[in-house]
Order: structure tokens, then C-alpha cells, then sequence
């Protein structure tokens, strides 16, 4: 069975305003007619258009938006934003044509003036880096419900409008797609958002048009090399977020050293933290108690400030991007004694962090954790917490995306088989390559390890790898299943199959007896 597509979150009840009005205000090069045109809604895909939209009609890697012009006035669109060549492409349509330079580099401004995102807008947290931006969202949003406030997630694995959930599709969606949320939001009440911001979505334009209130940089790493061509470009991509346009101040983590880059090169007032002893920063986060549950810590600041209190997940990262967290809420204007309480009283962040080092065993057999790391740095950060609570072996499960940047499977491979006791190499989403040949690189990163793992296998696919992870191991082993997370399906040459490793894990341990 196909996994069901996201549904595109908008306002249940969306204000109307006038074609012209957008033609005026913004001095726009209009071909057709005004007359009449009432906007009720935006977006850049034919498939989403709802009746009273502004089609925008974009050039993408694989298509030009206006070729589907016809498909989207006949599903209601009543006019379109295109470029030169998109005005020639959809003149069939028959819509009225706005032509700009860029439609993407629009798409921002175009949306707010839609949706009115920018007016009552509520507080607006975004978060940056590699690894740790859903895990810090969720924690922020974790802590601002228990302050009292009505507030929105939008993060890699779902969106939250309220109590209202549905999965995500990307982890940053179109700038359409985002404004339509924000108002949404803003109909049902929220007054906090916590917004994750992919190094893609400022490339390609979809935070345009919102001014966040805090932002935060978590760390570079290793990822994404296929959609850039080094780490300084994969750098570069993230500093539009620290622009006075974009945001007001910023919190950014000393972890990496490319923290102190984005220092260097911030545009906006930043205050510092670290979780590392030997780096020096302005907040700081001292580890004081680790359990397989919770881990305990100290954060100070300036002018003495100083919290203890813990969070309900493992692994000093996980203290990190929980003090990244706090220090974002501080500069927004709380008070530290009240988020320390609100964390302390929050048992909710554990059991709505889905898939990020998630326990999914019981008390019986060995302990599984399934977890999204996919990048040799999450690998580490993971199983180095998984380690210190095991007493037996350390087995790791994991895959690699096929499609997506190839030049981290050496080094995926080198520190899993670092870090572990026996290692089961297995597939994750293929995409359209070759399973066998993304196993095989793996398996030469993993002969790269300077420690050896007790056996490496290559069992697939993953249901079989969980199976024989499970069958090897005893009381007192941990497994840990990286990369697939939260997700709720597999992707095998384009086609989403339902899969939910999770549920593969736990059906693994109930065969094998433990459950
Ligand atoms: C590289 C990238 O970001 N690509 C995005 C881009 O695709 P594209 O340029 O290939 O689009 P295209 O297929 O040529 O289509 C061009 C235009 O025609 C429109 N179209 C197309 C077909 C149709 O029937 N009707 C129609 O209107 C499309 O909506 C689009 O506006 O525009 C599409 C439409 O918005 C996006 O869905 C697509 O994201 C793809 C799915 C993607 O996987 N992106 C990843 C790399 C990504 O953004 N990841 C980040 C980071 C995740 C992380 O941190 O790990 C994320 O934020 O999720
Ligand atoms: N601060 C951190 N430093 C290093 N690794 C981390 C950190 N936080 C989380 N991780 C690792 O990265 C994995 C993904 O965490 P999380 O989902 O919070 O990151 P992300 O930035 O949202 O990633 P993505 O955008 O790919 O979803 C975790 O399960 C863990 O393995």
C-alpha cells in the first residue's frame, strides 16, 4: 500500500483581496485583466490549487511550473506569476499573467501579502544546523505549552497547529505552503511557533517573508553534499537566517566550530552556548546526571544566571539542544526560573519526540532504540549515549539514502563500526539506486575503522536486518536502529510503501520471545 501524501495545511477561512490591489502595491508588470480577480489563496503546485488561488508558475530542476497553467486554471486558479518564459508556456490558460524576474524569489512577499502573515503574527523560533533542529523544536514547543501558550511545530516529522497534527512532507515546506500554515495558525489561536529552517530552505527561498523572533544555529556536520559543493557552500546556505531582514536576535551553538563562523558572520545580535568543557561560551551546559531516560544538567549564563533541570532524553546532544532551547526562549524575553519549571513539570516531549533515539523495547531482552541520525556525526553523538547505558553489546542496525549525498556513506560506515559490537549493514530508502551498491560502499566504510565490531553482516532488507539484530542479541545488549526514525514509509524506486521500523522492531522482539 502506497503511504498517503501530507495534506497542504491552509486557513479555514481565508480573507479575500483584490488583484489589483496586489498589482498596485507592488508596482507589478500585469498582462490581462484585474477587473473583478478576487486572491483567496497561493501556491506553486498544479495539484494543490484550490479555487480563488494565485498560480505561481516556476522554473524547477525538472519542469517549468507554468507548463501546468491549463491544469490549474481548470482547478480554479484565477490568475498567474510567472517569468518571461512561463508567461509563453501558459498562454493557453488564458489567466491573467504577472510577470516577474524571479517567481521563487517572489513567492515570500507574494504569500504574506495573501495570507497577512507579518500582522498579529506570534512569536516565530526557527532553527538551523545539521543535526538536533527537530529535537531543539520540539523541546522549545514542549516547554511553551507548559508555559501556558497555544502554539505551532513545523518540523521534519510533523506539523502541530494546537492539538492538531499531520505529518510532514519536507522538513521546511515551499514559502506558499509556510504562510499558509502561519495563518492557519493564527486562526487557531497559536501565539509560539517553533519553525525548523533546512540549509534547502534558504536556497530555495521558503522562509521568505517571515521575521523570526529568535533563531538558533544547532552545528555543521558532514550532509547534503549533493546539493552543494562543500561544506563552506553548505555553510554559506545557512547565514541568510542570521539577517536583520530575517531575524531579530540569535542563539548560536559553539558544538562545532563552525558556530563560531556563523558569529563571525552574523548580521544580527547572537549570544553563545556550548555543551563542550573546552569551549568557551557565554551560556554553557554541564552535564550532572545521565540516566537511560533522562539526562540532568547544569546551564549557566551571564550576570550568574544558572537553571538545573533535566530533559526525558538521552545523550549529551540531546543536553545541548535543550539548552539551545532554554537560551532561545531567554532572549525572547522568559524567565529562566519559569522555563526550568516548565521543563522539569513537561513529561510530554519524550512521548511526542518521535524517532530520535526512541526506546521502543520493554523490560524484558535487550534494549532497541530507533533513531533519524543520518550523518556521520548523528551516528556518533548516538551511540556514544547508547553505549554508556548498556552493559552488554552495542549492535547497530542501519542503511543509507540512496539519491541523496553519497560521499558521507564511507564515513556512516567507518563510525558505526567504530562505535559498535556487531554491526548489521541493511537498506533504508533506495530511491532509485542500486540497494546492493549503496550496501557495499557502507561496508567499505566500515573496513576503514581503525576497532573492529565482533561481526558485520549484510542482511536484506530491514525487517530481516531488525530480525537478526534481535535473534543475536541477549539481556543487557542494545540495539540501535538508525535512520529511519519516525517515518512511516519506505521509498523503493519513487513509489512510498507504509513501513514503520518501529513497528518492524517491536514485531521483531515479540517473534523473538521478549515481548
Ligand atoms: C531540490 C529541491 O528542493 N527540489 C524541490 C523543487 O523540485 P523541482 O525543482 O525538481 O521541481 P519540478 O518537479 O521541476 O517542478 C517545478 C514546478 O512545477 C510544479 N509542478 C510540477 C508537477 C506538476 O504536476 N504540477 C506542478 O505544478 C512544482 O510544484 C514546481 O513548483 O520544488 C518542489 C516543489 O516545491 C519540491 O518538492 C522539491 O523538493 C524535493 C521533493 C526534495 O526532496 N527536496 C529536499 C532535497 C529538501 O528540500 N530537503 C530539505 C532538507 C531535509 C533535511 O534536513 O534532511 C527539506 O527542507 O526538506
Ligand atoms: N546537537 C546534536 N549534535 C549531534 N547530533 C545530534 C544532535 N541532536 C540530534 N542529533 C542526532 O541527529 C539525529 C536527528 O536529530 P534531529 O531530528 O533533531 O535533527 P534534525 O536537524 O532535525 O535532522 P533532519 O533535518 O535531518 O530531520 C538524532 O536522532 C541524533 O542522532
Amino acid at each position: 500500500m502506497s503511504s498517503r501524501i501530507p495534506p497542504v495545511l491552509r486557513p479555514e477561512h481565508p480573507a479575500s483581496r483584490p488583484l489589483s490591489r496586489l498589482v498596485d502595491e507592488f508596482d507589478l508588470d500585469l498582462r490581462g485583466s484585474a477587473d473583478g480577480v478576487e486572491i483567496t489563496g497561493i501556491t506553486l503546485s498544479s495539484t494543490e490549487v484550490r479555487p480563488g488561488d494565485l498560480y505561481v508558475g516556476l522554473r524547477g530542476a525538472k519542469a517549468h511550473g507554468a507548463s501546468y497553467a491549463t491544469d490549474a486554471a481548470a482547478a480554479g486558479a484565477v490568475a498567474i506569476v510567472t517569468d518571461e518564459e512561463g508567461a509563453e508556456l501558459s498562454a493557453d490558460a488564458g489567466l491573467p499573467t504577472i510577470v516577474v524576474e524571479n517567481p521563487r524569489e517572489a513567492l515570500g512577499e507574494l504569500s504574506n501579502w495573501v495570507y497577512r502573515t507579518r500582522e498579529d503574527s506570534p512569536l516565530i523560533f526557527g532553527t538551523t544546523g545539521t543535526n538536533g533542529k527537530t529535537s531543539t523544536s520540539y523541546i522549545l514547543e514542549g516547554i511553551l505549552k507548559q508555559l501556558g501558550l497555544v502554539t505551532g511545530l513545523s518540523s521534519t516529522a510533523e506539523r502541530h497547529i494546537g492539538d492538531l497534527t499531520v505529518v510532514s512532507r519536507l522538513t521546511t515546506p515551499e514559502a506558499s505552503e509556510m504562510h499558509a500554515l502561519l495563518a492557519r495558525m493564527r486562526e487557531a489561536g497559536v501565539r509560539a511557533v517553533a519553525l525548523e529552517v533546512s540549509a534547502q530552505a534558504l536556497t530555495w527561498n521558503r522562509v521568505d517573508g517571515i521575521v523570526f523572533d529568535v533563531v538558533a544555529f544547532t552545528n555543521l556536520s558532514h550532509d547534503h553534499l549533493d546539493d552543494y559543493a562543500d561544506m563552506e557552500e553548505y555553510f554559506r546556505a545557512k547565514l541568510p537566517l542570521f539577517d536583520p531582514d530575517r531575524a531579530k536576535r540569535g542563539v548560536v551553538s559553539l558544538d562545532t566550530a563552525w558556530g563560531a563562523r556563523v558569529v563571525e558572520e552574523s548580521r544580527i545580535p547572537v549570544t553563545t552556548i556550548s555543551a563542550l568543557p573546552e569551549v568557551d561560551a557565554e551560556w554553557r551546559v554541564e552535564i550532572i546526571e545521565e540516566s537511560a531516560e533522562r539526562t540532568g544538567f547544569r546551564l549557566t549564563g551571564p550576570e550568574g544566571r544558572t537553571l538545573e533541570t533535566s530533559v526525558p532524553l538521552i545523550g549529551w546532544h540531546m543536553a545541548a539542544n535543550a539548552g539551545l532551547a532554554i537560551v532561545m526562549l531567554v532572549e525572547a524575553g522568559f524567565e529562566l526560573e519559569a522555563i526550568g519549571q516548565a521543563l522539569d513539570a513537561d513529561g510530554g516531549i519524550r512521548a511526542y519526540l518521535p524517532g530520535r533515539t526512541e526506546r521502543v523495547s520493554g523490560d524484558r531482552g535487550p534494549s532497541v532504540y530507533v533513531d533519524f541520525g543520518h550523518s556521520p556525526d548523528a551516528f556518533e553523538n548516538t551511540l556514544a549515549a547508547v553505549r554508556k547505558f548498556t552493559t552488554g553489546r552495542t549492535i547497530m542496525v542501519f542503511g543509507a539514502d540512496g539519491d541523496r549525498d553519497a560521499t558521507k556513506r564511507h564515513e556512516m560506515g567507518r563510525v558505526a563500526a567504530e562505535g559498535s559490537d556487531i554491526l548489521v549493514i541493511t537498506d533504508h530508502h533506495p530511491r532509485f539506486e542500486d540497494p546492493t551498491s549503496i550496501r557495499a560502499t557502507l561496508l567499505e566504510g566500515a573496513a576503514l575503522a581503525e576497532h573492529q565490531p565482533e561481526q558485520t553482516l549484510e542482511v536484506s532488507p530491514p525487517e530481516a536486518a531488525i530480525r537478526a539484530a534481535v535473534n543475536l542479541a541477549e539481556e543487557g545488549d542494545s540495539i540501535l536502529w538508525a535512520g529511519p526514525g519516525h517515518q512511516d514509509y519506505r521509498d523503493i524506486r519513487g513509489v512510498r510503501t507504509e513501513y514503520s521500523a518501529r513497528d518492524e522492531a517491536r514485531a521483531a522482539l515479540r517473534e523473538a520471545g521478549w515481548e
